[in-house]
């Protein structure tokens, strides 16, 4: 084995920067070369293999972003970054999206710098070889059980996200609710260089206004009463890992103007500090809601939009991967299990199952099968055990979606009759939006109608599903 340190190729034809970036590179231990055309830069990318390329985005004779993608095509392996002019926000979107690893913007601060590098060298350190779709990747997919499912989407879901995770560019998840969208920005982490550094996930409609710039970016003590402490904020808490920003639509405009801030400037203040701090950080963001139609509304500034929409990963819908249910429900029946003895699905189980639409996704199998094995005779959950609630089964259900929505009678099926609910509002809620559920189902959406239906007007019925939280499934 060769002890040789990392090589690093910087591109660049202003002497005065790549002097910079060649001094600081070698200070890191690193051996460096370097080139001022695009040209010499693909001689010496033939001659050797590189742990990291730093390029210019001008150059004499082309421009950098033709580098970024003969290395993402030809040395898969390789991390490329790019150095952007200041405030050209287009161009690093621009270079993460023909697969740049990451970009610095100029003047470079060498604080930045040496972030970039580290974490651009544990790219090299977690995929030792490792060809971009190849066996390896194959190999962390059998390994790698977070998201189950057999389907073909899934498996290419698992593919995208194996190609993705290594790269800095910000993710945007799109699924409904319940679909696996917090498991995927998961999985990303955890197939990522960063896996060994803290996943911070934060739920943006969770945290009241006034505390969230405190929250987002810590504070110092005694910069408001009560900061008795310094205390970290989430980006703080991220810092080399990764900062999922679930349900990101949610986020106020206000605070939404400070995240571009930090984001772009991949720098931090805490409430009461002087200074800022650099952060490393890479960005997830999740929402089951039109992000570029809330743009178009107003309600999501369209800059931050963009610099979070770099790489836009959807999950689909359960209903839409019927071929993910068999692994799936045996996931949650081990679990269920807790290592003890495992329940298991008897005879036209899994067919019901396929009739049902699941508009609450995963989680809905989730809690439709912890409900059935609390019904189920020796841990074998039958179809009447499910208890699917009716109107739900599958446009041209058969025998089967009829069989499971007979089983349904009682659609509202917990607790069992004799119980008092632990929660009355939770209990009335949960009425609420499965009998909306139920007339939205039965009139495929048709708002209008599902309000004769139930007997209201059409205002009053877009108030509630918006209240909650009811989606209509994507075509
Ligand atoms: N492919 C999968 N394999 C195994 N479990 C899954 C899969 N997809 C989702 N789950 C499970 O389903 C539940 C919901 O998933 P998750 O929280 O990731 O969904 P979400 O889309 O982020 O939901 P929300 O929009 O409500 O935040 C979790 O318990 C998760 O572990």
């Amino acid at each position: 084995m060769s002890v040789r340190s990392p090589r690093v190729l910087v591109v660049d034809d202003e002497a005065d920067l790549r002097e910079l970036l060649e001094l600081t590179l070698v200070k890191m231990g690193l051996d460096v070369d370097s080139a001022a055309t695009v040209a010499e830069a693909r001689a010496l990318l033939a001659r050797h293999p590189y742990q990291l390329v730093l390029t210019d985005m001008r150059l004499p004779d082309g421009l950098g972003l033709e580098l970024v993608r003969d290395v993402a095509t030809t040395y898969k392996n390789t991390p490329i970054a790019v150095v952007t002019a200041f405030g050209s926000a287009d161009n690093a979107v621009v270079a993460l999206k023909a697969g740049a690893f990451d970009y610095i913007a100029k003047p470079v601060a060498l604080d930045q710098l040496r972030l970039l590098v580290r974490s651009a060298l544990r790219v090299h350190e977690a995929a030792p070889g490792m060809p971009g779709n190849g066996p390896a990747d194959a190999a962390a997919d059998a390994v790698d059980g977070r998201l189950k499912g057999g389907s073909a989407v899934m498996a290419a879901l698992r593919a995208q996200i194996g190609r993705l995770a290594r790269s800095m560019a910000p993710i945007a998840i799109h699924g409904e609710s319940g679909s696996g969208k917090e498991l995927a920005a998961r999985e990303i982490h955890a197939r990522s260089p960063r896996a060994g550094q803290p996943f911070i996930a934060v739920n943006c409609g969770a945290i009241p206004e006034a505390l969230m710039e405190a929250e987002f970016f810590g504070y110092r003590k005694g910069a408001f009463t009560g900061a008795a402490d310094d205390r970290d904020g989430f980006f703080q808490a991220a810092n080399g890992g990764t900062l999922l920003l679930d349900e990101v639509a949610d986020l106020p405009l206000a605070m939404q103007v400070k995240l571009l801030r930090a984001i772009q400037e991949r720098r931090v203040r805490k409430i009461g500090a002087t200074s800022e701090e650099p952060v490393d950080v890479r960005l997830i963001s999740a929402t089951h809601k039109n992000l570029a139609r809330c743009v178009e509304q107003g309600a999501f500034r369209q800059d931050l939009f963009y610099r979070l929409n770099v790489i836009e990963l959807a999950v689909p819908p359960l209903r839409e991967r019927q071929g993910d249910l068999p692994a799936l429900a045996d996931a949650i029946l081990e679990r269920l299990g807790g290592g003890g003895h495992k329940a298991a699905l008897g005879p036209g189980v899994l067919e019901a199952l396929a009739g049902y639409r699941f508009p609450g996704n995963v989680r809905e199998l989730e809690n439709i099968l912890e409900r059935a094995l609390a019904f189920a005779n020796d841990g074998v959950i039958e179809v009447a055990d499910l208890a699917l609630k009716a109107g739900q089964g599958s446009q041209g259900g058969d025998g089967v979606a009829a069989a499971a929505s007979s089983a349904a009678s009682s659609a509202i099926s917990s607790p069992a009759p004799a119980d008092l609910p632990a929660s009355l509002p939770d209990y009335l809620i949960a009425i609420e939006r499965d009998i909306i559920l139920r007339a939205l189902v039965q009139t495929q959406f048709n708002r209008t109608q599902a309000a004769q239906l139930l007997g209201i007007s059409f205002r009053q019925l877009r108030y509630q599903m918006q209240k909650l939280n009811i989606q209509e499934p994507e075509a």
